[in-house]
């Protein structure tokens, strides 16, 4: 038996980190209620956000969506209605337009629950990809967010006696670590961290609860499409982490919204990335707060494996087996 002495010395500690994180742990809880509120979500004509749209309005949920003007938006408030039964508005507008955007928020009434979910993504290496489809990523991901947000926010502050609101950010495991064949995309959406990390704080007082969800790889017609002409390296990298379906992203990301968590993880590695970067993220559960300080070293060993089999892969993919060759005069 271990001597009570030393089960009480190690158990002091641990209950004192508690207690403090309980006391500073900022913002504090919250729920978002999803029943009979408005939930708005762009790029939702396809994939997560078709997901998502699906799943809010299977809960009761007034739901918007926003997409392009194309036949996709009409099929998916078919699909919504015929299988929930519940109306969707439809809104084809380009979230690189900010006058298209804001007349559709204009015609959408007040909106208590912001989705910005629209994203498009081509993995290429840097040398290989032109700066059109650079700024494509970072227009639609990053300038584009922030044109919704602009458009949506005075309605949504304006809200009176309409309860808790919220807006989520559609980031991506790609916006928490950098990842080979993903500089333009990792950089737009590591572009959304910084937007939220700031906007919490703008709009704490205005009762809106901001959420930053992190999918990994997931099966989507986007996703399809991508895979097809994006360089092997990157397949054979990503395979080893397997593909989530549309629906459990939506499923997640729905569930961190309604509990207002700042960092969405959508499966284990997403949960692992989320602890290895939480950085002066706000946190609302004080046991996650928790987790982080007492796992941060193990946390920090266990990235760095990953970096090392990265490394690894690449200079092996390169026909290197010893990593970068020394020039030797
Ligand atoms: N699939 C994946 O592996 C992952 C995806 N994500 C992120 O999730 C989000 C959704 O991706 P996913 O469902 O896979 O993608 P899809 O390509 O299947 O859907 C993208 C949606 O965004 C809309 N959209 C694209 N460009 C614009 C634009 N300029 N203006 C308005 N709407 C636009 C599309 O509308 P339209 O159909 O009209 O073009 C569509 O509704 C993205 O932000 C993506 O970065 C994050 C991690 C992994
Ligand atoms: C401490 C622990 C560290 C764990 C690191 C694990 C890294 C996982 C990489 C998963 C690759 C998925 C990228 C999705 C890119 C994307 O967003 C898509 N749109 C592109 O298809």
């Amino acid at each position: 038996m271990a001597d009570p002495n030393f089960s009480f010395l190690l158990i002091l500690p641990l209950a004192l980190l508690l207690l403090l994180l309980y006391f500073i742990f900022r913002p504090r809880p919250t729920t978002i209620p999803i029943k009979n509120r408005h939930v708005f979500i762009t790029g939702g004509s396809s994939g997560i956000g078709l997901a998502l749209a699906h799943l809010a309005a299977s809960e009761g949920a007034k739901v918007s969506i926003l997409a392009l003007p194309f036949d996709k938006l009409e099929e998916a408030k078919n699909y919504i209605q015929l299988s929930t039964g519940i109306d969707v508005a439809v809104f084809a507008a380009d979230v690189r337009d900010y006058d298209a955007v804001s007349k559709a928020f204009e015609a959408a009434g007040p909106i208590d629950v912001l989705v910005v979910n629209q994203g498009v993504f081509v993995g290429r290496e840097l040398e290989k990809q032109g700066l059109d489809e650079v700024r494509f990523m970072v227009d639609v991901n990053l300038m584009g967010s922030f044109n919704v947000i602009k458009a949506a926010l005075p309605g949504m502050k304006d809200r009176k006696d309409r309860g808790p609101g919220s807006i989520a950010l559609m980031s991506s495991v790609a916006g928490q670590a950098g990842i080979y064949g993903y500089t333009a995309y990792s950089a737009s959406k590591f572009g959304l961290r910084g937007l939220a990390e700031a906007l919490q704080q703008e709009v704490i007082i205005d009762d809106i609860h901001v959420s930053l969800i992190f999918p990994s790889a997931t099966d989507t017609p986007g996703h399809t499409k991508e895979t097809k002409t994006r360089p092997q390296l990157i397949n054979t990298i990503m395979e080893t982490y397997g593909t989530m379906k549309a629906e459990e992203v939506a499923k997640k990301a729905l569930d961190g919204i309604k509990s207002a968590s700042f960092i969405v993880p959508c499966n284990f590695v997403g949960l692992l990335l989320s602890i290895a970067t939480a950085g002066l993220s706000p946190q609302r559960s004080f046991i996650m707060a928790f987790v982080e300080v007492a796992t941060a070293g193990i946390i920090r060993i266990i990235a760095l494996g990953f970096q090392w089999n990265w490394y690894t892969y690449i200079h092996k993919w390169h026909g290197q087996n010893k990593g970068p060759k020394v020039l030797v005069a």
